[in-house]
Formats: structure tokens, C-alpha cells, sequence
């Protein structure tokens, strides 16, 4: 059988697949997404580990709670009996999914004896009773192992030639945990590429799991880590693109499953998809932004199920670069690198709600963050206010509990958080706090976030945003406004939030969509309203953004 292999004199995609996907639609994805793209790219696929369901039901959640039953006899779950369920379940989709008897036997080897280290990886850390933050990673980077192979395999069973990358021991220097800077991802991204690299004309499957990361994976970058992992190998290799596979067409408006008129986004700013991402639509993990856009390597989210459509591009700000006046609509349609499409037509950013400046006419999106108490904090006056805050904060620091809106006044402190993130030290933080003054906790709260960019600029926003609210029935515990220019967020009841969510997305952004529906206005906005300067055009204010004062 002849092999198809990536050929390294056509352009690096590195493409990333995630765990729902890989479990789902696997013959979608490498008998035919990753052979139609081998046909034009150089492709790096990048995998996260399966889940046959959700995500919460997946591999890694299996492989944690595993972790877990060591430390915690108290949980009652045998990891063995985890490791078990995990083997079957990929040995049965080799069963299923791959054709070829050798690739199979091959496959079901290679996986047993992966499980067998993994039980045994356990089995010793149960004798210690220790799980170290090292160890808990390796454990972990397991579920990206497994799916490599299985990704590999069904490459082999479609004639294309893969091998797998695992970048489990890609570390090979000590950094500071609690420094994990620019120079720290640097070092990864160099040190990816190298280890892509030697996979040659084959297509590198590499696992999106990488370590040992000082300080520990889930504790340093979080879960959802493989799209970081794709952007570091993307930066890397100086891909043209880094393709986000995923099971929606791309970013909407509002969460598709809780809006039924969310509308899919064409372009998107890294400042929003970051946000969006902060705020409850987990579409790609907040890091992955900054590690593209510093060399201008735009991201794509596409849709495994729909592969042939465009999907939504999240851009570098180097569009933000003034159009020449010939630019035209036409050059949209042949021009091949997506981000050369983005640059050249100013039709283009103004049909997406976009300026040419690149503020925002509307807002781009709305999400939600469900899961959130909030922690009153109410002075006993026996402290300065400077005194008062920093007694507060070094109390989050000790139990490293991370906030998510804040609002104070000089005795008092509403803060944000979500119930994960503090569940198991609630007790001890509400202790330590009480000596400075009056704490509460209010439970079953959720975050509604409203993202755009320049969005402090739109006057008049957040009273239509909260009148939607008032309409809606909905009350608001808690408002933040102002600490970023794209972000308005308030603290409501969670039993309120699909309501809220529509309401706010009915009134804030149907007018885009007019404006998308007709092209008149958007011929309107390219005419009168932007002067000539040097070669190009610049964005003057319109009636809809006019700057404050
Ligand atoms: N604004 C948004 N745009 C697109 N998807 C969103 C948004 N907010 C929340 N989501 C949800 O994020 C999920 C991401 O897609 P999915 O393919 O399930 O993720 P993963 O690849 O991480 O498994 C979808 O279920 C979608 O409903
Ligand atoms: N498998 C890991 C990392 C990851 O990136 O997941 P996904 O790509 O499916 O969001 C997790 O479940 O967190």
C-alpha cells in the first residue's frame, strides 16, 4: 500500500482535535478531514484525550478521579476498576474502528501495556499514600497518550503514514512554578518543534498533554490545556494556521445550546475569544491567544461535523492596519491565507460588526458562568481600608483562591468566585476573613458577561443591557464595569440565566444583524463616515460609538 505522508514542502497546519471529538467522530476526522487537508498542508495533529459522551464523563475526568482514590479513600472508587473501564473502552473502539488485523493487534498491544504502566503508576503511589504534583500529571497525560494511538492507528488503517510525539518528558529544564513566564513558553514552543520535527514526511500525532510543568498541569494552566499545547507547536513551526476542530461551527454570539438566535461569528478579536473563554464559553483555553497572535498566526475554529465551512477566524490585531482604498470585496474570494483575507477588505470587518479601527459597533458577545458564590466581606472598622484589603487578599492567596469580580467600597467587599474553585477550603477562608470583619456567603449565583471590544466606548450600553435585565425580571447582585474595555459583568441568580442570557442577547445584538442583511448600510459606512489619510482609509467616529467625554 502506498503511504500518504505530510509533505514538509507545503505550508504547516497544526490542527487540534478535541475529546469529544476524537471519541465521537473519529472516521470523520482522519478518513477524511486530516487526507483533504494532507492534500494542500503539512499537517501537526494535535489530540486531547477521549470522551465518548462529554467531556465531564471523559477520559481525563476518569483519569483524575483515579488520582483522587488514593488520597481519598473516603470517595469509595477503585482505581483500578477505572483503569479498566478506560483499556475497554479504547480497545473497543479499536475493535470497531480500525479494519486492518495487524494495525489492530498492533493498537490493543500498545494500549495494554500503557494501562498496565498506568495501573502500576497507581498501585505504587497507593503503597507511598503519596501523589505527588508530578505524579498526578503523568497520570493524567495518560488519556492524551491513549488517543494518540488510537488517532495514529486509524491514520495507518487509512494509508497515511503517522507516528506518535509524546511530549511527556518535553521538560528538560527547571523553571520557577511561580513564574511561569514569556520565556518559559518559549522554551516550550522551541522544544515542541524540535520533537515535531523528527517525525519527518509522517504526520506527527502529539499529545496535547505535555510535562512535567512545575507547579502541575490542572494547577499552572488548567484543563483544556491541548489548545495551548497546539498553539505552542504552532508558534514553534511556523504554521500558517492553527485549525481548533470542535463540534460547533465556531464562536456565536451567545452559547448555541442556550440561544436559540445566538449567530455564528465570522471574526473575532484574541482580547474576546480570551474573555469570552474567562467569563463560561469554554471554546478555546485563554492562554492559546498570546501564544499565536505575537507571531501573527491566526487561530480558526471549525466544526468536525461541517468540515467545508469557513468556520470563525480569531485575528491578530495586525488588521487593525490602515486599508489601501483599492482594497475590494473581490479580493476576499481568491486569496488563499485566511489572515490575507481579514486584512483585505474593509467590507469585510464592517459586515462583521467591526470598525475599521477595530472597535465594535455592537457588542460581540454575551456568555455566562454558572456554578458562583459570592463572599461578602463587611469590615469591623478595626483596620485602615488599605489594611482591610490586604488582610483579604493575602487570605486568597494563602488558600489560592482565584476571583473573578470583585466590588468594594471602603468597609465592604462583594466578591465572585466559583464554587469549584473554593469548595474545599470555604471553611478555612471564611475563618480566616472573620477576624477582620463580617463574612457571608451567597450560593447558586451566576456571572453574565457582556464582551466587546472598545465596548466602554458605546455609551449608553450597560443602561440597555440592565434595562433588558429590569424586563427580564432579573436582579443583579453585583456589577462590574470599567476594570476591562470589553468586558460588562454582573452577578445574578443562576436559576435566572437562560432568561437572562436571552434577554440581554435579544436587545443588544439584533442590530447587527440588520446591518449584516443589508448592504446598503454597510455601502453607507464606507463612504461618508471615513476620510482619506496617506494611502488608506481611517475610521472616524459614527453615531453609534460616540466617545466619552
Ligand atoms: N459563544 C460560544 N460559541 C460557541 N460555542 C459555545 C459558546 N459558548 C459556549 N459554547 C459551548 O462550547 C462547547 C464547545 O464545543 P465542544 O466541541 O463541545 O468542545 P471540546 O472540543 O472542548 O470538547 C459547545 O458545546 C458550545 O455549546
Ligand atoms: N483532556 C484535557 C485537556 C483538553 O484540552 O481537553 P479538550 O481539548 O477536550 O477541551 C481535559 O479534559 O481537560
Amino acid at each position: 500500500m502506498t503511504a500518504i505522508q505530510a509533505r514538509s514542502d507545503k505550508p504547516t497546519l497544526v490542527i487540534k482535535f478535541g475529546g469529544t471529538s476524537i471519541g465521537k467522530f473519529p472516521h470523520q476526522i482522519c478518513g477524511k478531514i486530516i487526507p483533504d487537508l494532507l492534500k494542500e498542508y503539512k499537517v501537526i495533529v494535535v489530540c486531547s484525550a477521549r470522551s465518548t459522551e462529554i467531556k465531564a464523563k471523559g477520559t481525563t475526568s476518569l483519569l483524575m478521579k483515579a488520582a483522587d482514590s488514593i488520597l481519598k479513600p473516603e470517595l469509595n472508587s477503585d482505581f483500578a476498576e477505572i483503569v479498566r473501564e478506560i483499556k475497554e473502552s479504547h480497545i473497543d473502539a479499536g475493535n470497531k474502528d480500525i479494519k486492518n488485523a495487524e494495525i489492530r493487534a498492533a493498537y490493543i498491544e500498545t494500549i495494554t501495556e500503557i494501562c498496565t504502566r498506568l495501573e502500576q503508576l497507581l498501585t505504587a503511589s497507593m503503597v507511598i499514600d503519596e501523589v505527588s504534583v508530578r505524579t498526578r500529571d503523568i497520570i493524567i497525560g495518560t488519556g492524551e497518550h491513549l488517543s494518540c494511538e488510537y488517532v495514529r492507528s486509524l491514520l495507518l488503517d487509512n494509508s497515511i503514514s503517522a507516528q506518535v510525539i509524546n511530549l511527556e518528558k518535553a521538560i528538560v529544564k527547571k523553571f520557577d512554578p511561580t513564574n511561569l513566564d514569556q520565556n518559559f513558553y518559549n522554551y516550550l514552543s522551541s522544544r515542541f518543534a524540535d520533537l515535531c520535527h523528527a517525525a519527518g514526511n509522517d504526520v506527527a500525532v502529539v499529545t496535547g498533554y505535555f510535562g512535567p510543568v512545575p507547579g502541575g498541569i490542572l494547577y499552572s494552566i488548567g484543563r483544556g490545556y491541548t489548545d495551548l499545547t497546539a498553539a505552542l507547536i504552532a508558534a514553534g513551526v511556523e504554521a500558517q494556521e492553527l485549525q481548533i476542530w470542535k463540534e460547533v461551527d465556531g464562536v456565536f454570539s451567545a452559547d448555541p445550546r442556550k440561544v436559540s438566535s445566538a449567530k455564528l461569528l465570522q471574526i473575532i478579536t484574541p482580547e474576546e475569544a480570551a474573555e469570552l473563554t474567562y467569563y463560561g464559553s469554554e471554546v478555546v483555553h485563554p492562554f492559546t491567544m498570546e501564544q499565536v497572535m505575537s507571531v501573527m498566526i491566526p487561530i480558526r475554529i471549525k466544526n468536525v461535523q461541517n468540515p467545508s465551512a469557513e468556520g470563525t477566524i480569531i485575528s491578530p490585531d495586525l488588521m487593525s492596519r490602515p486599508f489601501s482604498r483599492t482594497d475590494s470585496q473581490d479580493s476576499l474570494v481568491d486569496s488563499h491565507s485566511p489572515l490575507k483575507r481579514i486584512q483585505s477588505s474593509p467590507h469585510f470587518l464592517l459586515k462583521n460588526g467591526y470598525m475599521l479601527d477595530l472597535s465594535r459597533r455592537q457588542p460581540t458577545a454575551i456568555t455566562i458562568k454558572d456554578n458562583i458564590l459570592i463572599l461578602n466581606i463587611h469590615s469591623n472598622r478595626r483596620s485602615v481600608s488599605y489594611g482591610f484589603f490586604e488582610s483579604i487578599f493575602s487570605a486568597l492567596n494563602k488558600y489560592s483562591v482565584s476571583v473573578d469580580l470583585i466590588s468594594t467600597s471602603e468597609v465592604h467587599v462583594s466578591m465572585a468566585i466559583s464554587f469549584s474553585n473554593v469548595e474545599h477550603v470555604l471553611a478555612s477562608l471564611k475563618a480566616d476573613l472573620s477576624k477582620f470583619g463580617q463574612v457571608d456567603v451567597i450560593y447558586d449565583k451566576a456571572i453574565l458577561s457582556l464582551v466587546g471590544k472598545q465596548m466602554r466606548n458605546m455609551v449608553g450600553i450597560a443602561g440597555r443591557m440592565f434595562a433588558a435585565l429590569a424586563n427580564a425580571g432579573v436582579s443583579i447582585d453585583m456589577i462590574s464595569q470599567g476594570s476591562s474595555e470589553i468586558n460588562i459583568s454582573c452577578v445574578i441568580s443562576a436559576s435566572k440565566s437562560i432568561v437572562a442570557l436571552n434577554a440581554v442577547h435579544d436587545t443588544l445584538m439584533s442590530e447587527e444583524s440588520s446591518l449584516e442583511s443589508d448592504p446598503e448600510a454597510i455601502k453607507d459606512l464606507m463612504d461618508p463616515t471615513y476620510q482619506t489619510s496617506f494611502d488608506g482609509y481611517t475610521a472616524s467616529p459614527t453615531p453609534e460609538i460616540v466617545p466619552e467625554p
